[in-house]
């Protein structure tokens, strides 16, 4: 079959892949976008958006159990009702599902559900999900495949019917116990969540401490966070056995030695690329011994006029990663047909939040890496409840902590524990991009009472450690 011309043609359709299909699409050119199963990708489905959603349910479960402290009575018995847990965040989802198809068809792209397989350079066939099949094949083509919760060969893990973030979303019954394998991201935020929702939550982390990638000492407070807050910590214990019992209890056998159990298990131990079995490896697109598809600086593939974008193309496994990676590929499409200058995914500054009680939001170097890169360090350390904006709606708990070259005041980092913090280290992050040093940072009229104003008051000598 003679496949159909497409100017670009899309692969997964992810965050980065429909923001140029649409982009695309309404400036004209022919753009077809495969998607074989989640209208508007992972974050929308089963990821960002629905986990946010029940954690914010679950804030709003701790405010009311608060109710009295802030003034209000008649409040004393809140719990959360599960079905209506469920249904709040599919309704949530499916709007935005809605929203993201009449987007899609708006722009003018072909948007095609089914499943793609790679059958020769640039062209892919598509099983559609009415059984036919379509062949299409573009001047340019994107992969943005995404990754999904990876299930290591651990013994017994298979037979033990464990949960994963995905099947986690689907739950009509909350455990009364869990054990999480994992303390990265998704442990942490699940973790938090299920024990304010009253599941009583044990991790287990192979690594010394939670979230690895931080510095020791803010993973230390966001351990002891947990534990004050009556989660169980494993930590620098390993999983290695898991069984289900026919009572439907599970234990896991622990590399220490000691076993846990509980009514479920969590797998939280990373992601896999959906890379395999689609015929890459055929037409020139390598991946790498992770399965990730192996891509430049400018995000092009092994193979000629092949792109590729966000998680299965290893770029930092973030929403907002992908979507840069969307304006890389923009620029390179352009650059490529002689307009403007190619944009390099090289040296990214790229935050994060994880979005446990209180938040973590980071931004640059850790302390750690800012030494081992060679910068004489200043640390600026200060607690949260320094903050007017934090005694105003009773959230106390944390502390900031930003990382600054000390000759020339650069901010080179910043961890920032405490309430909102996810929205005071986009501040943060731009006068990074705007190389401001702390000086103006500290100097800057921010307004009376925001989070954002502890930039203020933690550059102050009160909180410039020597
Ligand atoms: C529980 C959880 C919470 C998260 N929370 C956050 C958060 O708060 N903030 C944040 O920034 N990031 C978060 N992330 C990470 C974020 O979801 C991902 O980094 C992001 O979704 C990656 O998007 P992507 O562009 O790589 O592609 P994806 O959105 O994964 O899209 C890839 C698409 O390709 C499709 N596809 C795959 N194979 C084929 C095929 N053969 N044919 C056709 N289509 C195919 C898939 O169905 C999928 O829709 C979270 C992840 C998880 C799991
Ligand atoms: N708020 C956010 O931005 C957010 C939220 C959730 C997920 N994510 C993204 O999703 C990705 C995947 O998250 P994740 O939490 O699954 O992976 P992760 O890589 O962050 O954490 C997995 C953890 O599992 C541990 N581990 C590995 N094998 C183990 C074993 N056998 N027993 C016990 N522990 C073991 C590792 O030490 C590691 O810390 C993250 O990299 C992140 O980029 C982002």
């Amino acid at each position: 079959m003679e496949p159909e011309e497409f100017d670009l043609l899309v692969v997964g359709g992810g965050k980065a892949g429909k923001s140029l299909a649409m982009d695309l699409a309404k400036s004209g050119q022919k753009v077809a976008m495969v998607e074989r199963a989640m209208i508007g990708g992972t974050c929308i489905n089963v990821a960002c958006i629905p986990t946010k959603t029940i954690i914010h349910s679950g804030r709003v479960l701790e405010t009311v159990r608060r109710a009295a402290e802030f003034g209000v009575a008649g409040a004393e018995h809140p719990r959360m009702d599960i079905d209506l847990l469920r249904h709040h965040k599919e309704d949530v989802v499916g709007t935005m599902v809605a929203g993201q198809e009449k987007l899609f068809v708006g722009s003018g792209m072909d948007f095609i559900l089914g499943e793609a397989k790679f059958v020769a350079p640039k062209t892919v066939e598509v099983s559609l999900n009415d059984g036919s099949t379509r062949t299409l094949r573009g001047t340019d083509v994107v992969i943005n495949l995404g990754t999904e919760p990876a299930l290591p060969n651990i013994e017994g893990l298979a037979e033990s019917s464990v949960q994963t973030s995905n099947t986690m979303l689907h739950l009509e019954q909350l455990p009364a116990s869990i054990v999480i394998l994992g303390g990265g991201y998704i442990g942490c935020e699940f973790a938090d969540l299920l024990n304010t929702i009253g599941v009583q939550v044990t991790v287990v982390q192979r690594a010394g401490q939670l979230l690895p990638r931080e510095d020791a000492d803010v993973a230390e407070a966001v351990a002891k966070d947990f534990t004050d807050a009556g989660i169980t910590l494993k930590l620098g214990a390993s999983a290695e056995k898991i069984e289900r019992a026919d009572d439907g209890t599970v234990s896991v056998g622990l590399s220490t030695g000691e076993s846990v159990s509980a009514e479920d298990v969590l797998v939280a131990l990373g992601r896999r690329p959906v890379t395999h079995g689609i015929g890459l490896g055929d037409v020139g697109v390598e991946l790498t011994e992770k399965g990730l598809i192996r891509v430049d600086e400018r995000l092009h593939t092994t193979a000629d006029g092949v792109w590729a974008a966000g998680d299965a193309a290893g770029s930092p496994q973030f929403t907002h990663a992908s979507y840069d990676d969307y304006r890389i590929l923009k620029a390179n499409l352009a650059a490529a047909r002689g307009e403007g200058q190619p944009r390099s995914a090289a040296g990214r500054l790229i935050p994060y939040t994880v979005f446990s009680t209180p938040e973590l939001a980071r931004v640059g170097l850790t302390e750690q890496q800012a030494r081992e890169a060679g910068h004489d360090v200043r640390i600026a350390r200060m607690p949260v409840s320094a903050i007017p904006r934090a005694r105003t709606v009773g959230q106390l708990a944390g502390e900031w902590k930003a990382v600054l070259e000390r000759e020339t005041g650069k901010i080179l980092g910043a961890a920032l524990r405490g309430v909102d913090a996810s929205e005071a280290i986009a501040v943060l992050q731009m006068a990074m991009i705007g190389r401001l040093d702390y000086t103006a940072v500290r100097d800057a009229v921010i307004t009376h009472p925001t989070v954002s104003e502890g930039l203020n008051l933690l550059f102050t000598p009160a909180w410039l450690e020597d």
